[in-house]
């Protein structure tokens, strides 16, 4: 059986075409933070695979940490977003990057910025690889975002369903 286990899942980003679009955000940022000392944050589970393939494409002396938050059962946001695995350390004068595989409702992304805020970093700004426009509930600010995305549920490249496919190598919409 497959990394796919019998499922069919139709691709909405390919390898490729999600390389191309991270070497373009890793560039921008390199750019834009050139000089500073910049910490990606990167939010557990769904953004590891994002952030392991960003980081790479950053041509800067970065520092990396995580911190982990859930709130969906299924493909379902229960609302109520919480911290599961915190910063290792404090961030007081630091330049974060919060790195996120996707802003949908927005609410994982008001509360980590709101949370951060608290902790008197120098700046904060958020990157997020897919947005879903149609289904915000809250207006994010994001910095710097790769691909704006249909109203689907979508796995694969970090992001699960119920736990599994986070390991597919793409995008995809499971197909009934
Ligand atoms: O904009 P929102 O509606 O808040 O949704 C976005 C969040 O949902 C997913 O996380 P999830 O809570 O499923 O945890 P996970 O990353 O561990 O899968 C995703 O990784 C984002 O963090
Ligand atoms: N796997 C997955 N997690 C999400 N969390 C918020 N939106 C999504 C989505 O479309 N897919």
């Amino acid at each position: 059986m497959s990394r796919l286990g019998g499922e069919k899942v139709e691709v909405l980003l390919s390898e490729a075409q999600l390389a191309a679009r991270i070497a373009e955000l890793g560039a921008r940022i390199s750019a834009d933070y050139a000089g500073q000392p910049l910490t990606l944050v990167g939010v557990l589970k769904g953004s590891f695979m994002f952030l392991a393939d960003l980081a790479r494409a950053i041509d800067l002396p970065l520092k990396v940490d995580f911190i982990g938050t859930t709130s969906y059962q299924g493909t379902k946001s229960s609302g109520v977003v919480r911290i599961t695995n915190d910063l290792s350390r404090p961030i007081d004068g630091e330049h974060i990057l919060l790195v996120e595989d996707i802003v949908d409702t927005g609410l994982t992304m008001q509360y980590l910025l709101e949370n951060l805020a608290t902790r008197h970093p120098a700046s904060v700004k958020v990157c997020a690889l897919l947005e879903k426009p149609a289904r915000a509930k809250v207006q994010v600010p994001i910095a710097y975002k790769g691909f704006s995305i249909p109203d689907e549920f979508v796995i694969g490249y970090g992001l699960d369903w119920d736990g599994r496919f986070r390991n597919l190598p793409f995008l995809g919409v499971v197909k009934p």
